[in-house]
């Protein structure tokens, strides 16, 4: 069987600051082609993590590998990723163009048509001799966007790229992120300080907290854990599932690895089904309604722990 290939891994990463851990056994492995969401607190690790991956900063303890390679070869292998992190380094006082004619040439890249092909890819080739330093903060996001897009990078990373901007601001990241995925195969790495501003931009969620990674999710296993259902959990969970087709007439259940059971059905006539139940001699041990909005996943996640 070929061996699954990763774009990044990290195993067991730390990392403090004046004796304090700001990232604590960080290992988390990123396959091609997907988006993941890096999800955490302020304070909780996120900028950190990004500095790490692109070398800015050196971690004490752990490895990390990139394409595969690791060690030495982690200088090449970083020239394929484009990064925005912290604020987007734009130079206010020169155009957009300018600003990437800037950049590029400081890579050495010769292209004649890249500022032309990175302004429309971004929405941004009307700009003219704006300066941005007018700029709305989402056009300097998506100009920072350009500029980490001068290498045509195959991983990108972006810092809090949404934070700030108004919904269609979020949209607008958010088009523009699927959009380079999509045309140009990228794997993306994006932070956020706040679940429902990535949701469904990310096919993939990684949530951090105090340091720590607290989950890694996909977006489907996200969707059902916030989808509402009864949770039924009782000692012969085959004997319930029988129950419940064939006396509630219902498919739509699923049996989770711990035994109990979602019922995404009736959740309006709960009556009905416990009663149901105990006709059919099913003892529960628990029956109780679930589901939770992004925010409050969040927080269980978390473990509601509130920051000092
Ligand atoms: N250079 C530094 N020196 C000292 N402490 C630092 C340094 N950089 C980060 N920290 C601390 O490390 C912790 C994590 O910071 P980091 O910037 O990685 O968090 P974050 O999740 O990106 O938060 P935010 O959303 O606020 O940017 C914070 O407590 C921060 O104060």
């Amino acid at each position: 069987m070929k061996e699954k290939e990763y774009i990044l891994r990290t195993s067991n990463l730390s990392k403090s600051y004046h004796g304090s851990k700001v990232l604590e056994d960080v290992s988390i492995a990123l396959e091609p082609g997907k988006i993941y969401g890096l999800i955490g607190q302020n304070g909780a690790g996120k900028t950190t993590l990004m500095r790490v991956i692109t070398g800015l900063i050196f971690p004490e303890e752990g490895s990390l590998e990139l394409f595969g390679q690791s060690g030495s070869g982690l200088p090449e292998e970083r020239k394929r990723i484009g990064s925005m992190i912290e604020y987007p380094s734009i130079i206010p006082y020169i155009t957009a163009r300018e600003n990437l004619t800037y950049y590029k040439t400081l890579r050495g890249i010769p292209s004649k048509i890249l500022e032309d092909e990175l302004l429309a890819l971004v929405g941004l080739k009307d700009t003219g001799k704006k300066l941005p330093k007018n700029f709305s903060l989402g056009m300097k996001q998506r100009l920072g966007i350009a500029i980490s897009l001068i290498g045509n990078p195959e991983f990108l990373i972006l810092d809090e790229p949404v934070n700030g901007l108004d919904p269609l601001g979020v949209i607008e990241i958010r088009e523009l992120i699927l959009r380079l995925c999509e045309e140009r195969h990228m794997t993306v790495l994006i932070s956020s300080h706040n679940l429902p501003e990535l949701y469904q931009m990310a096919t993939d969620y990684i949530i951090i907290h105090r340091g720590k990674i607290k989950k890694a999710i996909t977006l489907k296993e996200l969707e059902e854990s916030c989808k509402h259902h009864i949770l039924i959990g009782c000692r012969e969970t085959e004997k319930l599932a029988g129950v419940i087709e064939m006396q509630l007439h219902t498919a739509n259940y699923k049996v989770m690895p711990d035994k109990t059971l979602k019922l995404y059905d009736y959740l309006d006539d709960r009556e009905f089904v416990a009663k149901t139940l105990i006709d059919n001699g099913i003892v529960t041990t628990n029956f109780t309604v679930q589901g939770d909005t992004l925010e409050n996943y969040f927080i269980s996640v978390i473990g509601g722990e509130q920051d000092v």
